[in-house]
């Protein structure tokens, strides 16, 4: 059985072994195995009952990504990431089903949304989310539709948690001379002249308007393992660890668990998308776990 469906969670087998987990809360990705070894980083202390958000795996941010600094904006009286990480999603079947590859969605709307947060962004909406996984690849795709009678504006994010050995040993390329704002360092924008970024101190930053095809985040234990981050209609990248004193002070992490886990999340978050009625907009990130030695990939 490729697709296991169960009171709580889908789980997807693709025919050479590997195998993800999505619960309905928040079509969260929490476990992406390939040929038995884990991917995805999912905190020991995380809540998986639906009364908080995910720690881990791929938790989908929508249509407000962090708190909206802007006051008067719609989505500002939503929590920090929006709803759709503290909704549940319906499951909307198996769409592809095959030697190659297998593809499940899930749905939401505005019915399904929680009370009090549908009453502080009251717009009518479809989501449809679609994970497909494909031997060492994982695509996770999101479609908005307007199906209210005005426009609206929406940040979304999938904001993904990677399982790393250490993070003293990683990297990630592809965001050298690209401008971001500085989270840690009062929002400030800066510039990086590093041709790789390294971890030694609480990193939040948020690349804007990224053009590059493939981001690599590299494992570097030897082993030669990297992910490649393709991204589609997700023009921005933050990049985030909260290292030790934020691990501390988060009840659902762990006080060492920081150094398994680095996110990497494509997003559309230093403006809104809007959508006017009837429209759909379309992204998502396709990543591919590579363990061959590729040589120096020009990223
Ligand atoms: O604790 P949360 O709401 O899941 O957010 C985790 C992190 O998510 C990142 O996307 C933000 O840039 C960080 O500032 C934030 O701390």
């Amino acid at each position: 059985m490729p697709v296991e469906t169960l009171e709580d969670k889908v789980i997807i087998k693709d025919s050479r072994g590997s195998s993800a987990e999505i619960y309905f809360f928040g079509a969260t990705v929490t476990s992406w195995k390939y040929r038995g070894k884990e991917l995805l980083f999912l905190s020991k202390k995380s809540l998986l009952d639906g009364t908080k958000g995910i720690r881990g795996g791929i938790p989908v941010v929508f249509p407000q990504f962090a708190k909206a600094a802007d006051s008067s904006v719609e989505t500002a009286a939503l929590p920090q990431h929006g709803l759709a990480r503290i909704s549940k999603f319906e499951w909307g079947g198996v769409s592809v089903d095959n030697e190659s590859e297998v593809s499940v969605r899930f749905g939401l709307n505005d019915s399904q949304v929680p009370e009090n947060l549908r009453k502080v962004w009251p717009k009518k909406f479809k989501l449809i989310y679609t994970v497909t996984l494909n031997d060492d690849t994982l695509k996770t795709n999101l479609s908005v539709t307007n199906e209210d009678i005005a426009p609206f504006d929406f940040n979304v994010l999938l904001h993904t948690y990677y399982s790393i050995p250490d993070i003293s040993k990683v990297s990630v390329d592809g965001l050298f001379n690209i401008s971001y704002v500085d989270k840690v360092k009062n929002f400030t924008t800066d510039i990086d002249n590093n041709q790789s970024i390294n971890f030694t101190q609480t990193t939040d930053r948020i690349y804007g308007n990224v053009p590059t095809e493939i981001i690599k985040i590299n494992i570097n234990d030897g082993s030669n393992e990297a992910f490649l981050l393709r991204r589609t209609n997700l023009k921005d990248t933050v990049v985030w660890n909260p290292w030790i004193d934020n691990a501390k002070n988060m009840s659902d992490l762990g006080d060492d668990e920081y150094k398994q886990m680095v996110c990497i999340e494509p997003g559309h978050v230093t403006d809104y998308i809007t959508l006017k009625p009837k429209e759909s907009w379309e992204g998502g990130q396709t990543i591919q776990y590579v363990t061959l030695a590729i040589g120096h990939l020009s990223v």
